[in-house]
């Protein structure tokens, strides 16, 4: 079934209405990995019921207890659950999204305040933290419900909801709640298939739709020794420093081409034969795509297949930061008492964080032997989550490929993402059922970047790509 005409319309006239939403939920900071803003995501998670209430939607809140976050106890925020119809000759499809965002001050490099979303009419984009990684996608959810509460129409399939606020920090608490409400009676039993929207284009032209994550497993490395901060005239070329052994570890881990140096790791996993590696080769994808999208010529090949399979099939290792480490302005000549280095690898598979754990724990110990100083070390797992692939022949995702047919006119690439989103296949093996990723942005957004965008056009045709994938689905065979 087509989705009305006037659904398209009403996308379109209520452009302005529908920024201005974003708007409101950009400014609201939510980040989940900083407690100063723990506040903050409780703040996104009751404007977004609020939001939904007035669309007509069941809503209910769900504590998810409390959690440990770099020493501090803290309360998680809540999940928002919520159902719209109960038709039994309907499907029932169950949407996920996260209202919880990165990290981001104008000081890392943004042009704008990031959580001021900046329309740009020129360039066609709304700027800001959130604004594609996942807010947009959850408010193209939003402009389809408005659609059918204003005209009193009722949804062709049955709606059921969940949004978290800890998705960019493990998904801490929603793993236990999803198995719970998948049980008989739960609030999720009935579920046909799934679909999330938190992903994005391979490019800036072709839509996807997306049938793979990588898992993640993420470490803390510390090194500490000195009583105190050490003066390093005094002190240089005296005692074991903290951060040069850091540096050695963590230059052990991986290649500057990518290779991970961890044993075991990278043979974990089977290479591609020729069938894989021609679905990489037919993909709409070039190495000006992922130059653009990174902002400089760095591509660690000039070979489109091995850039896509780096992405898509191989797991990969990356170091985020270091903590401890002096890096204000001026030149303090001090040797830190106590520093962490934060990497973390991205899994396919049959990787799973359980059988990386003790590669990485027993790599590290050696290494660090191999030091010979007097030094202490911890190695922490801050939080894992294991890949997930689905069936990409299933009515699920035939109904997005009518549905991109019919809103973008062209058929969809179909992708595996190298990103992570850990409850996916919490879904697929708790309810035994299809799981779709469906995205609303392109290639070059920025997520977890400076200068986040959404272009208008993907919020405007992403949203009429939600509300028609809906239709299809009400159509198609099971
Ligand atoms: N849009 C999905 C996404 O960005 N997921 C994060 C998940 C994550 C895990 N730890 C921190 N963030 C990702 O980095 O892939
Ligand atoms: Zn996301
Ligand atoms: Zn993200």
């Amino acid at each position: 079934m087509p989705a009305p005409t006037q659904f398209l319309k009403y996308i379109d006239s209520n452009t302005d209405a529908f920024i201005k939403r974003l708007g409101d939920a950009v400014a609201i900071p939510s980040i989940s990995s900083d407690p100063t803003h723990r506040k903050d995501v409780f703040a996104m998670a009751d404007w977004l019921n609020e939001q939904l209430k007035q669309l007509g939607v069941d809503t209910k809140l769900v504590d998810l207890g409390r959690h440990i976050m770099d020493g501090e106890d803290l309360p998680l925020p809540p999940a928002i659950l919520g159902r719209v119809g109960n038709d039994s000759a309907k499907k029932t499809v169950l949407i996920y999204g996260h209202f919880d965002v990165q990290p981001a001050e104008k000081s890392d490099g943004w042009n704008t305040e990031p959580f001021t979303l900046v329309v740009n009419k020129e360039t066609g984009q709304l700027i800001g933290r959130g604004s594609t990684d996942d807010k947009g996608p959850i408010l193209g959810w939003l402009n389809v419900l408005q659609y059918h509460h204003e005209n009193k129409l009722p949804l062709p399939v049955n709606l059921v909801l969940c949004f978290e606020g800890m998705e960019e920090s493990g998904s801490e608490g929603l793993d236990d709640l999803v198995r719970r409400e998948s049980e008989k009676g739960g609030y999720f039993d009935g579920v046909d298939c799934v679909c999330i929207s938190d992903n994005y284009w391979l490019n800036t032209r072709t839509p996807v739709l997306t049938y793979g994550l990588r898992g993640l497993s993420y470490y803390k490395v510390t090194v500490s020794g000195p009583g105190r901060d050490l003066h390093s005239g005094v002190f240089g070329r005296t005692v074991h420093e903290p951060m040069t052994d850091l540096i050695s570890l963590l230059g052990t881990l991986v290649t500057p081409q990518g290779d991970i140096l961890i044993k075991g790791v990278d043979e974990m996993v089977a290479p591609p034969d020729e069938e894989e590696k021609k679905i990489y080769a037919n993909l709409d994808y070039s190495i000006a795509d992922v130059e653009e999208a990174a902002g400089a010529s760095i591509a660690l090949s000039s070979d489109k297949v091995a850039v896509l399979m780096g992405r898509m099939r191989s797991p990969s290792l990356s170091i985020h930061g270091i903590e401890g480490a002096f890096s204000a302005a001026g030149a303090k000549t001090v040797i830190p008492a106590k520093v962490s280095g934060r990497f973390s690898i991205r899994l396919v598979p049959p990787q799973t964080p359980e059988k990386i754990k003790p590669l990485v724990v027993n790599h590290l110990q050696k290494a660090f032997a191999t030091l010979g100083s007097k030094n202490k070390l911890t190695v922490e797992e801050l939080h894992g989550g294991k890949p997930w692939v689905a069936d990409h022949r299933h009515w699920n995702f035939e109904a997005a490929k009518k549905a991109t047919k019919a809103v973008y006119g062209q058929d969809p690439d179909l992708t595996r993402e190298g990103g992570s989103i850990p409850v996916t296949l919490t879904f697929a093996e708790s309810l035994g059922v299809n799981v779709l990723l469906l995205p609303m942005g392109r290639g070059d957004d920025g997520a977890h970047s400076t200068n986040e965008k959404l272009d208008i056009s993907n919020f405007i045709e992403g949203s009429k790509l939600l509300g028609t994938y809906l239709y299809e689905l009400a159509d198609i065979q099971k």
